[in-house]
C-alpha cells in the first residue's frame, strides 16, 4: 500500500526527518538561485565546481534510498558498489546538461523522501552499512542526508553559510566530528569552545595540561571543523594567540 504521510510515530525520527527536507528545500533554493552558466562555476570545494556538488547530492540520495530499500527489503543493496564508482559517478554527473543536472538533484530527492515515507515504523530498526563501513540502523541515515544538505548548500558559495544551518543541525555535526577526532586520536592537546551558548559546550582533549583551545560561536566552530576555514574563530595556547590559526584536525 502507498501512504500518504510517515509510517514513523517516533517524534524523535520525525524531527530529524524535518531537519532534512528542510535541508533539501534549503539546498534546492541555493542551487534555484543559480543560472545554468554559474554552474560551472568552482564550489567551495577544491578540485570540484558547483556541477560536481550538485552531481554528488543527487547521486547521495539515490545511494541513501538505496539503504533505506535495504531496511525495507532485507535485501543488501549498498550505497555504491565502491568508493571509486561513487567517484567516478560524481564526475560523469558534472558533466551532465543544466536541465539534467537539476533533474538529478530534483527527482533523486524525491525518491529519497519516498522511501523513507513509505519505510514501515519497525524497518527503522533494520541494520544496513554505509560506504564508510559503518552498520547502523536505517534512522540513521535522515541525519547522513540533513549532513550533506545543509553543508553541501554552503558549499555551492551562492550566498549561504553555516549561520543558517540550525542550531540542532550544526551541535550534532560538531558532536560527530569531535568524536571521530577522539576516536583517531587527532585531537591531542587541542580543546574546541563554543561561545555564546545557554549552556557550556566544550570538546576534545579536555585532559590536556596546556592544549590549543580554538573558540568561536556554534557556526564558526563547525565550519572550523569540516574544515572550511578558520574565519570566525581564535586560537590561543597558555592565553596567547595561535598563529597561524590552527587548522582542523582531518574530518572525514
Ligand atoms: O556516514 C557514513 O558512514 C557515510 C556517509 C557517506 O558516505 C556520505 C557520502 O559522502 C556519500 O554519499 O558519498
Amino acid at each position: 500500500m502507498v501512504a500518504r504521510h510517515d509510517q514513523t510515530t517516533d517524534p524523535v525520527l520525525l524531527d530529524g526527518l524535518l531537519q532534512a527536507r528542510r535541508g533539501t528545500a534549503f539546498f534546492a533554493r541555493k542551487l534555484n538561485e543559480l543560472a545554468d552558466a554559474d554552474l560551472d562555476g568552482a564550489s567551495l570545494l577544491p578540485g570540484w565546481t558547483r556541477r560536481h556538488v550538485v552531481s554528488h547530492v543527487g547521486y547521495n540520495a539515490r545511494a541513501i534510498a538505496r539503504l533505506v530499500e535495504w531496511a525495507a527489503t532485507g535485501v543488501e543493496t549498498p550505497m555504491y558498489p565502491s568508493v571509486e564508482v561513487r567517484n567516478h559517478e560524481i564526475d560523469f554527473g558534472a558533466t551532465l546538461s543544466p536541465i539534467a543536472l537539476r533533474n538529478l538533484f530534483d527527482h533523486s530527492a524525491v525518491h529519497l523522501n519516498v522511501e523513507w515515507r513509505d519505510l514501515p515504523a519497525d524497518n527503522w530498526h533494520h541494520k544496513v552499512k554505509t560506504v564508510q563501513g559503518r552498520t547502523v540502523p536505517a534512522e540513521e541515515t535522515v541525519w547522513m542526508r540533513t549532513r550533506e544538505v545543509w553543508v553541501h548548500a554552503v558549499d555551492l558559495d551562492n550566498g549561504a553559510s553555516f549561520t543558517d544551518i540550525p542550531a540542532p543541525v550544526l551541535a550534532r555535526l560538531l558532536k560527530d566530528i569531535t568524536g571521530a577526532w577522539h576516536t583517531r586520536g587527532t585531537d591531542k592537546d587541542l580543546v574546541v569552545e563554543v561561545t555564546g551558548q545557554p549552556s557550556a559546550m566544550v570538546f576534545g582533549d579536555t585532559a590536556a595540561t596546556s592544549p590549543t583551545v580554538v573558540s568561536g560561536t556554534l557556526p564558526a566552530i563547525t565550519q572550523w571543523a569540516t574544515g572550511r576555514g578558520t574565519h570566525g574563530t581564535t586560537a590561543t595556547r597558555d592565553g596567547e594567540p595561535v598563529t597561524p590559526a590552527r587548522s582542523a584536525p582531518k574530518w572525514i
